[in-house]
């Protein structure tokens, strides 16, 4: 599921750079992917230089880098609120790094590491979601399978109801284990995929309304600014002042 074809640096520059805009005392909703990863471990060497954070992770994943390189943690309903989330994505469709479109709307995919359930409840909640990413994210409409994150026993009912909707879900398999990925929710997840896309709020919300899904991995409208990690530098696209 994963695809990436940016290199570690532009996805570390990404990383940093949201990193940096972290201010002391805030709470920090950790996202999940290697590029996430990137901006946590950048948190990790500003709490060693005094930085005052705490972090609330999106995974397992992020919780162990967390406490890897010494990010100090809550779970999400043990804290006020959310300043802000540095997440990564599979692919941010309406930005371009040409900005031969604008940006006054977007949409991410996320899920390729199973996590978007957590993911989308945590960077929904941040007052600034930052997402981190290549240039290889960037695509003009939705074009990587969607993944949707269903309860066991709803694998079946859910796949006949993204096919009725024209998508092709295939249930996502473990690599090193026989069966099915299991989500840290003890869920299973179906990438959907769609030949187009016309419409993803649409989408998303048939998603979201389809009995035994617990989340998927469209993001419309959440991000507030898109970090494109590049060769030589960053590429930092304000939306939520585009949007207003
Ligand atoms: O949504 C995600 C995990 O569920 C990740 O943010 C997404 O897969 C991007 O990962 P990476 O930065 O490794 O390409």
């Amino acid at each position: 599921m994963k695809q990436s074809g940016g290199s570690e640096d532009q996805k570390r520059r990404a990383g940093e750079r949201a990193a940096a805009r972290v201010d002391d005392g805030a709470v920090v909703g950790l996202g999940t992917g290697s590029t996430a990863a990137h901006a946590i471990r950048e948190l990790g060497e500003r709490v060693d230089a005094g930085l005052d954070v705490v972090g609330v992770p999106t995974s397992f994943a992020s919780r162990e880098l967390a406490r890897e390189v010494g990010v100090p943690l809550a779970d999400l309903d043990a804290v006020d609120g959310v300043d802000v989330a540095i997440d990564g994505a599979d692919q941010v469709v309406g930005v371009h790094s040409d900005d031969e479109t604008g940006a006054a709307s977007s949409v991410l995919v996320k899920g390729g590491g199973a996590a978007h359930a957590r993911e989308k409840l945590v960077d929904a909640a941040a007052d600034a979601f930052h997402v981190v990413a290549d240039p290889s994210k960037l695509a003009a409409s939705v074009s990587v399978p969607v993944p949707v994150e269903v309860l066991p026993a709803a694998r079946t009912v859910v796949a006949d109801a993204v096919r009725d909707r024209g998508g092709d879900p295939s249930l996502r398999r473990a690599d090193r284990k026989d069966g099915p990925v299991v989500t840290d929710n003890g869920n299973l997840v179906l990438d959907c995929t769609f030949d187009a896309v016309d419409d993803p709020r649409a989408l998303a919300t048939a998603l979201s309304t389809t009995p035994g899904v617990v989340e998927h991995g469209l993001f419309v409208d959440l991000a507030d600014t898109v970090h494109v990690g590049t060769d030589d530098g960053v590429d930092v696209h304000d939306l939520a002042s585009e949007r207003s």
